[in-house]
């Protein structure tokens, strides 16, 4: 299969610090992304190496096989669609789309009118009086009317109520099962993505913890609760994400291939929230089995 993105060994630094490092993931197409972390975790540098606005400090990446923003036909190949959701508030929604038409060449004219006219925007309404959760589906309509192999989403929906939330998600939704094409959109909360996204990335502290399908993350992680017990006593192949551990008792969440047989523990699956913020809780530490500890 083909890979959409590809990063060895990234890094941006700004300065003395670091907003990315030593990113290396492979992202396979036909996926919708999530890339989830906490404010400041290099969600937005990532996604910009990607879309070619950023050079590297550190590293490679390609993107659908080429270097990011590498001329007009990779350009083409790529939609982004910026935090902010840019779009230009003394433009009219019809200037839009003309200049969507006029900027590329792959361009949906039909799609693209037909989208806005499904969202109820007047063609002749200036951009700058929109809500921003038409703004936010505006800005997803040039996205897919560009007609990318993939498209990058820098938080979307962050400035958006629930409903809107759920609507401009529910308009990607369709969108990718109508065409084909690849999405890797950021987000603080995994629960806005947790609906549509088939590949997850976690990225805290400018470092991805885990990268995967999440079906095979939710297949590989699982909570263990029972009597206390030194993480060091765990078998060597499940990996230590996160441990809490009262008096009696201790709870640890582990990634493994194998089967867990141990009757001591109680085992129980994760939701992607779960795994999430285990993975969020997790930090740097001098023991490599463990990567938390909290009593309480
Ligand atoms: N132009 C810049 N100059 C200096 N530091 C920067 C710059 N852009 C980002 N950073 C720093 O790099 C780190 C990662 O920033 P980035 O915007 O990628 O995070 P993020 O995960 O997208 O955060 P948020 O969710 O708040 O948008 C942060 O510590 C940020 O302060």
């Amino acid at each position: 299969m083909s890979t959409v993105l590809h990063a060895q060994g990234l890094g941006k630094r700004y300065g003395k610090r670091w907003a990315l490092r030593e990113c290396t993931v492979d992202i396979p197409a036909g996926h919708v992304v999530g890339l989830v972390g906490p404010n400041g975790a290099g969600k937005t540098t990532l996604l910009k190496l990607a879309g070619g606005q950023l050079e590297p400090t550190a590293g490679d990446i390609t993107v659908l096989g080429g270097r990011p923003a590498g001329g007009p036909a990779q350009l083409a190949r790529v939609g982004f669609v910026a935090q902010d959701t840019p779009v230009y508030a003394g433009l009219s929604v019809a200037d839009h789309l003309r200049l969507g038409e006029r900027l590329n060449p792959r361009w949906d004219a039909g799609m693209a009118r037909e989208r806005v006219a499904r969202l109820g925007l007047a063609a002749a309404h200036r951009v700058g009086r929109l809500s921003g959760g038409q703004r936010a589906q505006l800005a997803l309509t040039l996205g897919l009317a560009k007609r990318p192999e993939l498209l990058i989403l820098d938080e979307p929906v962050a400035s958006l109520d629930p409903l809107a939330r759920r609507e401009f998600m529910q308009g990607l939704m369709e969108a990718t099962a109508e065409h084909d094409f690849s999405v890797v959109l950021s987000s603080h909360l995994v629960s806005d993505l947790e609906r549509i996204c088939d590949f997850l990335i976690v990225l805290v502290d400018s470092r991805v913890q885990v990268a995967g399908q999440t079906d095979r993350l939710l297949a590989t992680h699982h909570r263990l609760t029972g009597p206390r017990r030194d993480p060091d006593r765990l078998p060597a192949d499940q990996q230590v994400v996160s441990a809490r551990h009262t008096d009696r008792q201790s709870t640890f969440v582990v990634r493994t291939d194998a089967p867990i047989h141990d009757p001591a523990w109680t085992v129980t699956p994760l939701s992607l929230e779960d795994l999430v913020l285990a993975y969020m809780e997790k930090r740097p530490t001098d023991d490599r089995r463990v990567a938390l500890e909290v009593r309480g």
